[in-house]
């Protein structure tokens, strides 16, 4: 699917399929065309070339149109408010057919199962923020859609709700069966609820996958670092192998003379201790360690983040730790590269090999 705007490609080429009672989440940084692929699907923007398919179905291409409120698609977004006119029960019918009582029966089993029942006469005003969210999620799966399309849902809502509120949603999601597309710029709410991830940046999809491949494997050196900071060792390839103050590392395939970029997350570097000038000894599966000295260390909460200023090249380099590890600045230690953790890049980040 393509969808331009002003002669820019702002959704270029994408291509995605999502499963019954499964949950794949678009994820990319602000811009990257998230909202403007959902509102294709939705029906309320128009692609400019491709075709949009719902259970085989044609539901839309450049010439035929299912309308929008015909495509069995749920729609909840972060300022796709509540009528504030109307009462918590009449919200959630009204995208419901049927006769009175069928509407009554399947209103009280979904506010039932939101756990909104007890407020089934109230005003949106009088409910918090949470609570309309849960309101907006019944009425948008009242009339039993195929697809459920969500942008930034839980955007609105403060920390101390929000993860309660995303793992019930994703609860009753997963009982109702939809295909879920949920749009989010947040790599842990990406995580936390998707079966898939869709990576997106400038338009394209870079990569799929299920989160933990997402995570552990990034396409390229861009996608590693969205889901947290990272560190880039430069290297260049001889022999399909790369020299690094930490050793070597494989990068086969690779033709010589190539600069590639070696990238390890904080979690994954390893910090031992100076033993009168030396550090531990190399190993297969961690090459050598390099010295660095401690700028300073920060404790964080979960971890502590404690930055090196490296002797071979004064780069910086960042460690986290769990829990408390506050070493003083000045203090030198040796740090090492886990081979099975780290991805090699060619320089400049296209999209690449990986494996150290
Ligand atoms: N109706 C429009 N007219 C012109 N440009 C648009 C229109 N809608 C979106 N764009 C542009 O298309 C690009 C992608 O927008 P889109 O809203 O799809 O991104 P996004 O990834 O959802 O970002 P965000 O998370 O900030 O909503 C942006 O540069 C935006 O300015």
């Amino acid at each position: 699917m393509v969808r331009s705007y002003a002669g820019r490609r702002v959704v270029d080429d994408v291509s995605l399929a999502v499963m019954p009672g499964q949950v794949t989440c678009l994820l990319g940084p602000s811009g990257c065309g998230k909202s403007t692929t959902l509102r294709c699907i939705a029906g309320v923007d128009m692609q400019d070339s491709g075709e949009i398919y719902l259970d085989g179905e044609l539901i839309c291409d450049t010439v035929f149109r299912v309308p929008p409120e015909r495509r069995s698609i749920g729609l909840m977004f972060q300022d796709f408010a509540l009528f504030p006119h109307l009462t918590v029960a009449d919200n959630v019918a009204f995208g419901l057919s049927g006769s009175r009582a069928e509407k009554r029966a399947r209103v009280a089993q979904l506010l039932d199962r939101v756990d909104m029942a007890a407020h089934i006469d109230a005003h949106p005003h009088e409910l918090s923020g949470g609570e309309q969210q849960r309101v907006a999620l019944a009425r948008a799966l009242a009339p039993g859609p195929k697809v459920m399309l969500m942008d930034e849902p839980f955007s609105g809502l403060d920390n101390r709700l929000r993860d309660g509120i995303r793992d019930e949603t994703l609860e009753i999601l997963k009982e109702e069966g939809a295909a879920v597309l949920l749009v989010t710029h947040e790599p842990e709410e990406a995580m936390r609820m998707a079966d898939e991830i869709a990576l997106m940046r400038d338009g394209q999809v870079v990569q799929r996958g299920a989160p933990y491949n997402v995570y552990n494997a990034p396409a390229d050196k861009a996608a590693a670092a969205f889901f947290s900071d990272i560190n880039v060792i430069p290297g260049v390839v001889h022999g399909a192998l790369t020299d690094t103050p930490f050793g070597q590392f494989l990068a086969p395939g690779v033709p010589d003379g190539t600069a590639v970029e070696i990238v390890i997350r904080p979690q994954h570097l390893k910090i031992d201790f100076d033993r009168e000038g030396r550090g531990p000894l190399p190993t297969a599966k961690d090459g050598v360690a390099a010295r660095g000295v401690v700028q300073r260390a920060r404790f964080m909460g979960k971890e502590s983040l404690v930055e090196f200023r490296m002797d071979h090249d004064l780069s910086i380099l960042k460690a986290t730790v769990p829990n408390v590890f506050l070493p003083k600045p000045g203090t030198a230690m040796w740090l090492t590269i886990r081979r099975d953790r780290c991805f090699v890049y060619p320089e400049g980040g296209v999209r690449g090999w990986t494996g150290g």
